[in-house]
């Protein structure tokens, strides 16, 4: 499909800086913005670049240089390191230098997969990531972090490698599969109880520009996960479990959803929130046209022992959760309250 972005384009363009010495990048987000490419492969200096995507030719433009064109397949099942050496391969063989750059276009997988790849080749060469789902735009592309899978787990390979120009082209989700869509809009209604707050009422570009903003911010100030990145987690603890249990039958977005409700069900069962205050993440979540219950199946017992290998956690339960001053890591949350607030929500099948 060509893409074709409207005449109001400039106007919806957002740009969110990611400050980090020299490592620092700007995220450009809005309908059109993949046409900054060839201005930001010039100030790379990349004599040639390898174009990775997963997405029709013409979804990325002329990067101005001698390119490669290397197809990529989104999906988890290619996301692994015999593509990471297929395509470090791939850049050998093209002659790419340090001095080059790789550029990704596709869905979180790849820009995972390629970020990787970019991180490993000659210890490192620039990359550009170009996100094509929602999910990538606001969450998988932004802050530096690429791996893979193995067989034993999921992103159990990767490295900290920062981008050098993220390109979130909203004329990409117009051919977005509405559960994919859906599937993003998980990770914003999360934002909104690190940060963000309410942003349903704004236009999608400016929720994606919010939701970057947030991650920047968070990422600026613990870019490598020992602190403050935590909170990106928010509804992540039962989010990760529910994918495990359910076989990744629920996706991330829809998982980490539930996870949200189920937070704010809890830190209101720990005294930390009011009701009310309970009832807005449910209103947030399901507001986004997300899932709120459980699925059938998986038992509490089952889902606190998932819970339980969460690496946020030195040891017991720990969860990121609202309170008076925001939401913080929870260590040692009681097992039992933990257990009555699983009870307590109502379960659907899925
Ligand atoms: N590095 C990080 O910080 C980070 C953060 C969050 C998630 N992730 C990773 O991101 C991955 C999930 O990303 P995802 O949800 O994009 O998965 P994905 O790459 O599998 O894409 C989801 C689906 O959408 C399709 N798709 C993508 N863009 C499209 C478009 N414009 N039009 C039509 N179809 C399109 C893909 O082909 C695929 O079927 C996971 O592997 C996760 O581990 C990484
Ligand atoms: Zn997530």
């Amino acid at each position: 499909m060509t893409l074709t972005t409207t005449s109001s384009a400039a106007t919806e363009r957002r740009s969110v800086p990611v400050n980090l010495g020299d490592r620092s990048y700007t995220v450009h987000i809005g309908p059109g913005v993949r046409h900054l490419l060839p201005g930001i492969v010039a100030e790379t200096g990349a004599d040639r670049v390898v174009i990775v995507s997963a997405r029709p030719d013409d979804w990325v433009p002329d990067p101005g240089v001698p390119s490669l064109r290397v197809r990529a397949r989104d999906g988890e099942v290619d996301k692994n390191l015999v593509t990471v050496e297929e395509l470090c391969r791939a850049f050998a063989g093209f002659g790419l230098t340090r001095h080059d750059a790789v550029i990704s276009c596709g869905g979180g997988t790849t820009t995972d997969t390629v970020g990787l790849a970019a991180s490993l080749f000659h210890r490192g060469v620039p990359v550009i990531h170009l996100p094509t789902s929602l999910l990538a735009q606001v969450d998988a592309s932004i802050g530096g972090k690429t791996a893979v899978n193995l067989p034993e787990g999921k992103n159990l390979v990767g490295a900290y490698w920062q981008p050098k120009a993220v390109l979130c082209d909203t004329d990409f989700l117009a051919t977005l599969p509405e559960r994919e869509l859906t599937n993003g809009y998980g990770e914003l209604a999360r934002a909104a109880f690190i940060g963000a707050g309410d942003i349903r009422h704004l236009p999608l570009h400016e929720q994606i520009a919010t939701s970057v903003a947030l991650k920047a911010s968070v990422v600026m100030s613990d870019e490598r996960d020992s602190g403050p990145r935590h909170l990106l987690n928010y509804g992540h603890t039962l989010g990760h479990a529910l994918e495990i249990a359910t076989d990744f039958a629920l996706k991330h977005g829809e998982a980490v959803a539930i996870g949200t409700v189920f937070a704010g069900r809890l830190a209101g069962a720990l005294g930390r929130i009011d009701a009310g205050r309970v009832a807005t993440h449910h209103e947030i979540v399901a507001g986004y046209g997300l899932p709120t219950e459980l699925p059938l199946g998986p038992s509490p017992d089952e889902l606190i022992a998932l819970m339980r290998l969460d690496k946020k956690a030195a040891h017991g339960l720990a969860f990121v959760l609202d309170g008076p001053d925001g939401a913080e890591l929870i260590q040692d949350v009681p097992e039992e309250v933990v257990r009555h607030t699983l009870e307590a929500m109502p379960r659907r099948r899925f």
